[in-house]
């Protein structure tokens, strides 16, 4: 597990350029195994859980292949069944919780999927009943074995269905959308999630000769076809990537351009940074951000304390808020973050009120950040980071306090965040990489 050691405490300045969206790459790359024919994506991140996928699939027997540093080529005209059988399949599938998505595409195309319990950040239950039981509407036959974690899903033919989630999860939706793609008959999902990333998804998929219709809302209808064919997909860049830098230009006083951010598909990301009162411009399609010494935190009309909440898309996504919460310690006025979705992520303020932030605990899902307006600075510390965006939410309070921070575990933030420490030197940081 490696190290970050930061030497925090002066801004930075500069351009710089969001990755391609981690959590869109994990559906698209998924897909592909619904076609035989040859599919490129572009803009894709060099990160660990995206290449964990990449190389799943390879293992699996599908042909991929490198075009440039961020397009590959894939082709699935087959599928080892034999390797998904295999303790390494168990080992390597169960290390990201994106895998659960290529079970999906093999139940509509081949008939039957497998799958470990995936991996994953560990914040919380994650609970995946919302895929088995779409499957189970469109036909399948479901087993858990409990004793192995090990999903198996069969059926020899899937039939269109009605399906109202019981949640609207977007790795769920994303997979009963790919499985329903080329089941026989129509099917309505009611509850969908609708990201941009499953909205990407399934534009993807309707080049491919899929039918899906109400892409952005959450009824979305899907008219199985009997196959599907090859396409060009260029992902999204990264929201929570461009969201953790406009945290950190905040917290660390920098003047920073972000580029290319294809606004319109940030929802009301930029908004609830406003209202912590971070100043920001739209130039062209680039979000700039000027150096600020203050920001001061809304309060709701009535004069009451604001409170920055998760909610399934178009509300904010839950992957933010611990950006949120480490940017609030420096601003002014207080704010209540209410972490809805998941039960232990949290936990790793421990940290920032250790550096002196005025942090309370509420309870596992809520904090209330009464912020140091700038007037005390975080303190360096060691640390370890424990999920990847409170992984990064440590790195942006290292590099605010004056003197030497250590992070351990990186792989959390690698996870997600390409070359993070290289792209935030060329910016003026000093993050340095030990083993
Ligand atoms: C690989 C991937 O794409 N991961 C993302 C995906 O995970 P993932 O698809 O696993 O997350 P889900 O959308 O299934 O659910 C996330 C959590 O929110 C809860 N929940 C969900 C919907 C809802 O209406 N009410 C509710 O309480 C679930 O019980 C679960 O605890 O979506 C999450 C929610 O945006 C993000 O945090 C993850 O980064
Ligand atoms: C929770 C996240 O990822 P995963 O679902 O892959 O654990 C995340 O990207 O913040």
């Amino acid at each position: 597990m490696g190290t970050f050691v930061v030497k925090g405490g002066h801004p930075l300045k500069g351009e710089i350029t969001p990755q391609g969206a981690k959590n869109e790459a994990l559906q698209v790359i998924s897909a592909v195994l619904l076609t035989p024919k040859k599919v490129t994506i572009s803009n894709i991140p060099n990160i660990l859980d995206v290449m964990k996928l990449i190389q799943l699939l390879s293992k699996m027997g599908v042909a991929v292949a490198k075009v440039d540093e961020s397009t590959y080529t894939f082709e699935a005209k087959n599928v080892n069944f034999d390797y998904l059988k295999t303790e390494d399949f168990r080992k390597e599938a169960s290390s990201l919780r994106g895998s659960i998505m290529v079970v999906g595409p093999l139940l509509s195309r081949f008939g039957k999927g497998f799958m470990p319990r995936p991996g994953g950040d560990k914040i919380g239950r994650r609970r995946l009943d919302t895929h088995f039981i779409g499957f189970e509407k469109l036909g399948a036959k479901f087993n858990f074995d409990a004793n192995e974690s090990f999903f198996t899903v069969e059926a020899k033919e899937l039939k269109g269905a009605y399906m109202l989630l019981d949640e609207a999860s977007v790795t769920g939706t994303a997979n009963i959308i790919m499985a329903a793609t080329l089941a026989k008959g129509t099917t309505t999902i009611y509850n969908a999630a609708c990201e941009p990333y499953v909205q990407q998804l399934c534009k993807m998929l309707n080049r491919m000769g899929a039918k899906i219709s109400g892409v952005g809302s959450n009824l979305l209808t899907i008219e199985g076809v009997s196959e599907l064919g090859g396409t060009e997909h260029r992902l999204l860049p990264d929201m929570i990537e461009i969201g953790s830098f406009i945290g950190l230009a905040a917290m660390t006083h920098s003047e920073i351009t972000i580029k290319n951010v294809s606004y319109p598909d940030l929802g009301i990301i930029p908004d609830s940074f406003r209202r912590l009162g971070i100043k920001m411009e739209l130039r062209g399609d680039d979000i700039y951000i000027p150096a600020q010494d203050h920001y001061e935190i809304d309060t709701f009309i009535d004069g009451s304390i604001l409170t920055i909440a998760d909610a399934p898309w178009p509300g904010l996504t839950p992957d933010l808020l611990s950006i949120f919460l480490v940017v609030a310690t420096q601003a002014k006025g207080s704010v209540l973050i209410h972490q809805k979705m998941f039960e232990s992520r949290l936990f790793f303020v421990d940290k920032l009120i250790d550096m002196g932030a005025q942090i309370i605990l509420c309870d596992p899902h809520r904090a209330t950040v009464i912020g140091h307006d700038n007037a005390i600075k975080l303190r360096p510390t060691v640390m370890s980071s424990p999920d990847i965006r409170a992984g990064v939410a440590l790195l942006i309070a290292a590099l605010s306090a004056d003197g030497t921070s250590v992070i351990h575990n990186i792989d959390q933030i690698d996870r997600g965040y390409q070359n993070i420490d290289l792209r935030l030197n060329a910016l003026g940081a000093n993050i340095s990489r030990g083993l």
